[in-house]
């Protein structure tokens, strides 16, 4: 069984490898998306997997850390491409979350990564 949970941020960047002039390497915001996907057998009296509430008390920190923040200035974040945030998150939360399978994160309406563990 796979159960989701979808959280949004706001947050600035920019890529710092870009050419001279390039939009992404100016500093600017998007309403960012990670979306937690987790893969694991129902307990079957409660018939979940895990209780939301347990995910969103372990990603309480993560999103604390990057909600309204400058990605730029978090430690592991220098190059905050959306596959670096993918991994960042996943390093975070796979320790505490073993059922953890996949995280999305969506940058703008349409672009975003896709990250498993490799
Ligand atoms: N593989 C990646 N490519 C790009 C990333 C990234 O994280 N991984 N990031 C950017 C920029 O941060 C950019 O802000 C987002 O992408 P883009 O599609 O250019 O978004 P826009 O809204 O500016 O463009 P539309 O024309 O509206 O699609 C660039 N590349
Ligand atoms: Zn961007």
């Amino acid at each position: 069984m796979q159960i989701f949970k979808e959280y949004t941020f706001e947050a600035a960047h920019r890529l710092p490898y870009m050419p001279e002039g390039h939009p992404c390497g100016r500093i600017h915001g998007h309403s960012w998306k990670a979306v937690l996907f987790l893969d694991g057998e129902l307990e079957s009296q409660k018939g979940w997997v895990l209780d939301f509430n347990v995910l969103d008390e372990c990603f309480k920190p993560t999103l604390a850390l990057i909600d309204h923040n400058y990605l730029n200035e978090i430690e592991g974040l220098e190059n905050p491409t959306c596959e670096v945030v993918a991994k960042w998150i996943w390093e975070r939360i796979k320790p505490e979350i073993p059922q953890l399978s996949r995280i999305e994160v969506w940058e703008t309406k349409d672009c975003g990564s896709s990250y498993a563990g490799s």
